[in-house]
């Protein structure tokens, strides 16, 4: 497995090792052993997957404070681009993010640490997208920023009128308005 980092520290890409025969590939597309070694360690406690069809955006979605979650993230069919933003306030990265194109084909992964709030833009007629979290879902917890904060500037590569959202994603905060972001300063990772 080749871990690259990105612009982002914490947030990195993974590329797992294909094996290919006649009979088409193998991958492990998950070990635990793996990612604590080369990442950092984590108890990944649930696994969700949703399907989407082409200008779907799900996004920019975080749980609040204590039930913070970290995502391990990819495409098993399809295309989309996948995005982290990094919402610690007083991090040298504040309001910056990075955009990695995850796909059936290149089987790239994203790790999005507790911190940055993430979504992602479907770029082929349908996708599939699983991920693992750290923290189970917490409906009370919820937080979400405008997928299209000026402030913030993401090209999702799609025309914004081929964008579908749900009706909730289609009204939260920008960034400078949000009320309840992470603090830099401290390690959510230390407190579970
Ligand atoms: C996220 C989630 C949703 N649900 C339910 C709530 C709702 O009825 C339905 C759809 O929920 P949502 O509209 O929030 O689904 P969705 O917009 O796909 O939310 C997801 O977006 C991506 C970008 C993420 O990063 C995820 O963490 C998650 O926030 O599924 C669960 O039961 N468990 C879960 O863990």
């Amino acid at each position: 497995m080749k871990v690259i980092e990105t612009a982002l520290e914490g947030v990195v890409i993974l590329e797992p090792e294909l094996h290919r025969d006649a009979r088409g590939y193998f991958f492990e597309s998950y070990s635990r052993q793996l990612f604590d070694k080369s990442v950092r360690p984590v108890r990944f406690v649930q696994d969700n997957e949703s399907r989407s069809s082409y200008g779907v955006l799900r996004g920019l979605h975080f749980q609040r404070g204590e039930h913070a979650q970290g995502k391990l993230v990819r495409v098993v069919e399809g295309a989309v681009l996948d995005v982290a933003v990094d919402i610690r306030r007083g991090s040298p990265t504040f309001g910056r993010y990075v955009a990695v194109e995850l796909s059936g084909e290149n089987h790239r992964q994203l790790f999005i640490p507790r911190g940055f709030a993430h979504g992602f833009a479907v770029l082929s007629p349908r996708a599939l997208f699983q991920y693992k979290c750290d923290a189970p879902y917490a409906p009370q917890s919820e937080g979400a920023i405008a997928w299209n904060d000026p402030q913030i500037g993401i090209d999702w590569r799609l025309d914004p009128a081929d964008v579908l959202l749900s009706e909730k994603d289609s009204r939260h905060p920008r960034l400078d308005e949000a009320p309840e972001l992470f603090d830099y300063n401290t390690d959510y990772y230390a407190q579970r």
